[in-house]
């Protein structure tokens, strides 16, 4: 039997029961060593295939729904899951099918299904390509989907699933000139200055990576320091800063800087990229709610939220999560505000933003903010610069951005930002 490609499939297959059984993300997996044991063309593989088998999969159970009499055990369905993935990117039937059929007969529990996989997967190949582009865009599982409907309305969470189906370009943003940037890796420049590259391939084969004239950072993540304006000369605590985006673009602006977070290892990507981008700031490994070291004039908080935003990147998400821990989140937004505020000068800052498409974790905290904090007011006219559509602005003063925002042009993180004034 033929199994060329086993073992990026076979690798595929573990992250895809991991995400889906245990809760686990992917980003978290591939820390731990998920595909250590790979080749580098296969740990490629193997994570494209997942992630391209997430992005889609609830489009391939609509195709496989027709050809099951009941579900099967989640070893056998992602299995199916992967190949028909597969299939239906046109991938040859014949060393699909003999790859999915070994993951399934390796398996103990399962191997009385082969027979089971062979036939669904040749119907599935019979559909091919035509029937999977005939099929609609596939859906956030229920529970996302139904608070997103409640916030946004069902048209807007239509556009943002076709948005995390089309997947996401590479934003990078520059250290001193966009323009320079775009033109030496072959990107474009976007309304907002960072510069989009279009099949980048490998983030470390860029022109200006190893001189540090650039970083990866969505089109959406640079927005929040840009509505901070001229920041040369001001102090500023990021407080949640890893892997260090925001940071860099103050640092870069002449701000000084100094960057907090929880996250040993996280922060230690700061170090690597400051070392990198020739910048400078202060790091201090320490939790947000427990670091003080006297008022600044502005406060930048980033805070830990449910990544909502940025399912494009991580489709993953949906299927790893079910909420269940989003309201500890909102608790932890709503307690770091508070602390936040006491290391605001008088007449200083809160830069608050999330990469959620929640509201309870972006309108709705600045809204309670407002309300525990009389000295408090929203920088309205802060909102503004090349790109913001009039009525990204929301009815509170801050910025909404969503991922169909910009998508004849590939799409944007889900944001919400809003700039924070302390009485004088
Ligand atoms: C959304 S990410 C920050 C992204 C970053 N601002 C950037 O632009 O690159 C949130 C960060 O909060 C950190 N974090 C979570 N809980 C924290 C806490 N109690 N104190 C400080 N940092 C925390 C996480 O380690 C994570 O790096």
């Amino acid at each position: 039997m033929r199994t060329t490609g086993l073992p990026a499939r076979k690798a595929a297959h573990s992250l895809l029961m991991q995400i889906t059984t245990e809760g686990r993300l992917m980003a978290e997996l591939i820390t731990a060593g998920a595909l250590s044991d790979l080749a580098p063309e296969d740990r490629a593989r193997a994570q494209r295939l997942a992630a391209d088998t997430l992005r889609g999969l609830d489009r391939a159970d609509r195709m496989l729904k027709p050809y099951l009499k009941k579900a099967p055990p989640p070893h056998v369905m992602n299995a199916l899951r992967l190949g028909t993935t597969e299939l239906c990117a046109g991938e040859a039937a014949h060393g699909v099918v003999n790859a999915i059929v070994e993951i399934v007969s390796r398996n103990k529990r399962t191997q009385s299904m082969k027979g089971l996989t062979n036939a669904v997967l040749r119907k599935i190949a019979a559909e091919g390509p035509e029937g999977w582009n005939a099929r609609a865009v596939p859906l956030l599982p229920g529970w996302l989907r139904q608070p997103l409907v409640a916030a946004w309305g069902r048209q807007t969470v239509s556009a943002m699933e076709a948005a995390h189906f089309a997947s996401a370009p590479l934003d990078l943003t520059a250290k001193a000139d966009p323009d320079a940037v775009a033109k030496a890796t072959g990107g474009v420049v976007l309304p907002n200055g960072s510069i989009r590259v279009a099949d980048a391939g490998q983030v470390s084969e860029l022109a200006g990576y190893a001189d540090g004239s650039w970083w990866v950072q969505d089109a959406a993540a640079a927005m929040p320091v840009k509505m901070l304006g001229d920041v040369a000369g001001l102090n500023i605590v990021d407080l949640c800063a890893a892997p260090g985006g925001k940071t860099m673009q103050l640092a870069a602006g002449g701000a000084q800087v100094t960057a907090v977070d929880l996250s040993k290892r996280r922060m230690a990507r700061v170090a690597e990229n400051l070392q990198r981008t020739g910048l400078q700031a202060e790091l201090v490994v320490a939790d947000a709610l427990a670091f003080d070291s006297g008022q600044r004039d502005v406060v930048v908080l980033d805070a830990p939220c449910s990544a909502t935003g940025t399912i494009r990147r991580h489709p993953d998400l949906p299927y790893a999560k079910d909420g269940a821990e989003f309201g500890d989140l909102m608790a932890l937004q709503e307690q770091m505000i508070d602390h936040a505020v006491g290391l605001i000068k008088p007449g200083g800052r809160l830069l608050y933003c999330t990469c959620s498409l929640l509201p309870d974790e972006g309108e709705v905290q600045v809204e309670d903010a407002l309300a525990r904090h009389a000295n408090l007011t929203v920088e309205r006219d802060a909102i503004t610069g090349p790109g913001i559509a009039p009525d990204w602005v929301t009815d509170d003063g801050g910025l909404r951005l969503r991922p169909d925002y910009w998508s004849d042009q590939g799409g944007m993180d889900g944001f919400y930002i809003a700039v924070l004034r302390k009485a004088a």
